[in-house]
């Protein structure tokens, strides 16, 4: 089986001019719309206009907003009296959430009753999906109870990691080669080395990647060098180099200075309009202005596999970020198959089902293989 590579360029020829909107305001800052769609009339008119620069853009409009609420702070257990009603209101916000969301977990017999002869692919986020969310990116290690609920499951069914990471650094702590990857939020993409898919570059082989931003690299390299050198100052900002893409940490920044952060950020990719920036977890992304997101990365490769089209197919998508809404929405929109969005908080998304934290996805991934060696039987 080899990755077939007859996709278009999904590399957009028409970037706004020199960053700018219609509006004015730097695309960066436009809150997400995917490449190619038209921008919902409401949302042009209540774009801030830019008064003194940008950081007077950040504070009134949503930006700073979208900065303060991309991560839930843990909830404290304490004994106060009003942290308990807190806590129990907290609760109950959860279970009616749990109504639109059921629990993958209490829903499984209904999951698999809907799987049911059919062939199972599976895709999974890293970061707050198969490891806990930690303040240091470096140390975001997946246990190993998890590694091995994954390594079993991969024994089953296909399954793919899809990470904002590069494709090295989610390799490196998974580490396990039966696995397809697709790092850079989709943007590098290889698959197992049984199939002879991993980078063998070393060794002066063929390399087997789908790398559809591969033009911006030396872009992305340049950036990444002018984000270190001007976030330098900021005490506990990070970069990180996710090679397709930047990420710009602040969750170690004290929250007084994130505008700061926000600013600098700015400063830099103003210059370049052919970049963009998301929203993640404490975190600024910064990627190409490409059509290709997690949920394009998992139609690749369900096409890759054979495994597209095919009524007898179920492919489930378990992630926890903003990114993992492409995935959920293209399983959704095609009537394809089922998000699982991992959240302890009530969240929007396009997800069928939840849980908890990764706790709740290793007990997921084990149910899944005790169901299919008892349905093997
Ligand atoms: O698509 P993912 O695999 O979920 O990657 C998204 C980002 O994950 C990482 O950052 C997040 O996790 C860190 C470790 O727990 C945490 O410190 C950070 O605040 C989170 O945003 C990763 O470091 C980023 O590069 C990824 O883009």
């Amino acid at each position: 089986m080899d990755l077939k590579s007859n996709h278009t360029s999904p590399v957009l020829t028409d970037p706004a001019p020199l960053g700018k909107s219609r509006l004015g305001v730097h695309s960066s800052l436009l809150p997400y719309s995917p490449p190619g769609t038209a921008f919902p009339t409401g949302l042009l008119l209540t774009i801030p206009r830019r008064k003194n620069g940008f950081l007077d853009d950040v504070r009134s409009s949503s930006w700073l907003d979208a900065m303060k609420s991309s991560s839930p702070p843990h909830r404290k257990i304490t004994k106060d009296v009003n942290n308990e009603s807190a806590a129990t209101e907290a609760d109950i916000a959860y279970r009616t959430w749990m109504v639109k969301y059921p629990s993958a977990l209490t829903s499984f017999e209904q999951i698999t009753n809907y799987a049911k002869g059919k062939r199972i692919a599976l895709f999974l986020d890293y970061d707050g999906t198969l490891s806990p969310i930690v303040d240091n990116p470096d140390c975001a290690f997946m246990s190993d109870a998890m590694r091995v609920a994954v390594k079993r499951v991969a024994k089953h069914f296909p399954t793919a990691i899809i990470s904002g990471r590069s494709h090295d650094k989610v390799f490196k702590f998974v580490g396990l080669n039966e696995l397809y990857y697709a790092g850079s939020h989709g943007m590098d993409i290889m698959g197992p080395v049984r199939h002879g898919f991993r980078s063998t570059e070393k060794q002066g082989k063929d390399v087997n990647l789908f790398q559809p931003a591969a033009e911006f690299l030396p872009m992305i390299s340049e950036v990444l060098k002018s984000l270190v050198e001007s976030t330098k100052d900021i005490e506990g900002a990070k970069v990180e180099n996710n090679k397709f893409c930047v990420s710009v940490h602040y969750r170690n920044v004290d929250e007084k200075s994130w505008a700061v952060v926000a600013q600098r950020v700015h400063d830099i990719l103003k210059n370049y309009p052919r970049l963009r920036l998301t929203h993640g977890r404490k975190v600024l992304e910064v990627r190409p202005v490409i059509n290709w997101d997690k949920g394009k990365a998992v139609t690749f490769l369900l096409e890759s596999l054979g495994l597209s089209d095919c009524e007898d197919v179920l492919p489930i998508y378990i992630g926890d970020d903003r990114t993992d809404e492409d995935a959920f929405k293209v399983l959704r929109e095609g009537n394809r198959g089922y998000g699982i969005l991992v959240s302890a908080v009530p969240k929007e998304s396009n997800a069928f089902y939840s849980l908890r934290e990764p706790s709740e996805v290793m007990e997921f991934l084990k149910a899944l293989v005790i169901w299919r060696k008892s349905s093997a039987l």
